[in-house]
This record gives structure tokens, C-alpha cells and sequence, in this order.
């Protein structure tokens, strides 16, 4: 059974008040600015672009959702929906200073960075999560874009996707939290345009502190690409407890 606080912050992430049946891609109703050309498009759900294996492993995890021990998570290229205008309010209020350089006018361009690329050059990603066992699976397909030394992947490309997968497991475990450590080691390299498994593990949670460790592997397991280990620090718990409430309670706008 999916645990109160996961099923929350899940809820969120879906866009769902509290008890609503779960969305069906493409996603929530939201309220789209006249200059926003957001597509509503779930990112997680099979493209053209993604290879036969990558099909076969999101069609496999999917089968381990049947019984609800695993959690297929959404993922869509912007969450600027009227919750999501909550929870920037609560980081710009939580880092006031920084708020204030922001370009504003920029804002509305913002995306989620694995998000951003055409489909099929950057980054092709799926999650799923196991709440009894605390940790994220993430399948995924990296783009010729993504290419760093010829013919293998950029290392930042990698850390991005480590930090994306060891974030969102600590986002479903324990909230509002941002990357504050990220240690990662560069085991082998990782041929262009390959799919791999990054696995993840929430390892402890201590006071304000989640620690989540992670590897990625080639598909079969047979090699270990990368290890790393990650610090998140949740947010204000008492003001991030408002912002769910208001991410949780607020009705999708009309
Ligand atoms: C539930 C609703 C959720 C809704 C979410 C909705 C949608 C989300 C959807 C999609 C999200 C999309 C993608 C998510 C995927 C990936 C996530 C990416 C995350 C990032 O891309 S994020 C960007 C990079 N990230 C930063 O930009 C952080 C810069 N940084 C800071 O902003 C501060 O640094 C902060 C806030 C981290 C802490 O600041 P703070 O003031 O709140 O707390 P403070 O400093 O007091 O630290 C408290 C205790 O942590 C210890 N501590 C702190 N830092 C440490 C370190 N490095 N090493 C060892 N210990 C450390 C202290 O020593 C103290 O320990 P102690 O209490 O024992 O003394």
C-alpha cells in the first residue's frame, strides 16, 4: 500500500487533489498563458523515438505496476499549473534574494531541463517507483545530442539524469527538497545512445536530511556504469506542509 506521505506527494506530482481518480496522459487540465506553448504531453508514455528495448522494459515495469507494488510517474516538460504558481511562490519566498534577480520575463520560457530537448535527441526517460522499498527505477534512452567524448555520453548528461532520478525519489519521500551533495563516480563509460537503468534508493532520511544513493547499469546488469550518492535538504518543513496543502487542495483551474 502506498504510504500517505508518498501517495501525497504522488498526488502532487499528478496535479490531483487529494482522493481524485488518477489522471490518464495526456495529463491534468491547465490554465495555459496566451505566449505558452507548453505541451501537455506526458513525456513517460511510449514515443516513435524510443528503441524496441526501451519499449520492452517500460512494457515490463508496467506489468509490476499491476499489483501496485510499482508506480509508473508522469513527467511533463513544464508543471506550470495554479499549484505549481504555488510552489514557486514558496521557493521565491523561501530564497528571497535569489528571487529578486530572477528574470521575469524569462520565467514563462522556463523548462524542466530533461524536458527540453526534441524527442529522440536528448533525454528519453521513464520512472517507476517502489514505495515499500523506498527507490525509483528509471529506464532510460539517451539521444546524439547527449554526446560528450565521441561516441559516448556527456558526463554532465549523466549526472543530470542521476540527480533528476535520486531527486524524485527524495521529492515522493519526503517533500519539498533541493540537491544539496552530489558525489558521483565515472565507472566505465556509457556508449552514445544507449539505453541504461538508473537505480535509486532512499538510504535514510535524518531529520531534514534524505540521503539517496544511486547506480546506473547496463540493461542486462552486467556492467556498472556509475555510482553515486546524494544529500537532499527539505525545505522549511512547516511552510512546505502549507505549499502541499495548497498544491493538494486547490481545484484544477477552469
Ligand atoms: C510535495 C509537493 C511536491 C511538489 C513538487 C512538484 C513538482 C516537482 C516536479 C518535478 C520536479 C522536477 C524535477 C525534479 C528532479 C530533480 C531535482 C533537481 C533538484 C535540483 O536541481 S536542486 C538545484 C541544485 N541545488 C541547489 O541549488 C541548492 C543550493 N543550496 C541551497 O539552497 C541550500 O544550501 C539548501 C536549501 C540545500 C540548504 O539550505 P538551508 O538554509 O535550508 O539549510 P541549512 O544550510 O541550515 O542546512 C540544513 C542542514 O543540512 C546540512 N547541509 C546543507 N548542505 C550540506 C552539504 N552540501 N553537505 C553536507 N551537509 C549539508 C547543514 O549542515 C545543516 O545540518 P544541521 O542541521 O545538522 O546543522
Amino acid at each position: 500500500m502506498l504510504g500517505r506521505c508518498a501517495a501525497r506527494a504522488l498526488g502532487a506530482l499528478r496535479g490531483l487533489r487529494e482522493g481524485a481518480p488518477p489522471a490518464r496522459s495526456p495529463g491534468p487540465s491547465r490554465r495555459l498563458l496566451s505566449s505558452e506553448k507548453v505541451s501537455e504531453k506526458d513525456h513517460s508514455l511510449p514515443k516513435p523515438c524510443w528503441s524496441k528495448d526501451m519499449r520492452l522494459l517500460f512494457d515490463q515495469f508496467m506489468k509490476k505496476c499491476e499489483d501496485g507494488s510499482w508506480i509508473h510517474l508522469p513527467s511533463y516538460e513544464d508543471i506550470a499549473t495554479q499549484r505549481s504558481q504555488d510552489f514557486s511562490t514558496f521557493i521565491h519566498a523561501y530564497f528571497p534574494t535569489a528571487s529578486e534577480q530572477i528574470n521575469k520575463e524569462k520565467l514563462s520560457q522556463g523548462r524542466i531541463f530533461t524536458r527540453s530537448f526534441e524527442d529522440g535527441l536528448g533525454f528519453e526517460y521513464v520512472m517507476f517507483y517502489n514505495d515499500a522499498e523506498k527507490r525509483i527505477v528509471c529506464v532510460f534512452q539517451g539521444g546524439p545530442h547527449l554526446q560528450g567524448m565521441p561516441g559516448f555520453f556527456h558526463g554532465g548528461a549523466i549526472a543530470t539524469m542521476i540527480d533528476a532520478t535520486v531527486g524524485m525519489n527524495a521529492i515522493v519521500s519526503g517533500g519539498i527538497v533541493m540537491t544539496a551533495n552530489l558525489n558521483i563516480n565515472f565507472k566505465r563509460p556509457i556508449p552514445l545512445c544507449s539505453i541504461v537503468l538508473i537505480n535509486s534508493q532512499l538510504d535514510k532520511i535524518e531529520g531534514r536530511k534524505l540521503l539517496v544513493s544511486c547506480n546506473v547499469q547496463s540493461v542486462d546488469e552486467k556492467i556498472l556504469y556509475t555510482e553515486a550518492t546524494s544529500l537532499f535538504i527539505k525545505l522549511n518543513p512547516e511552510k512546505e506542509f502549507h505549499i502541499k496543502e495548497l498544491v493538494l487542495n486547490s481545484a484544477p483551474p477552469a
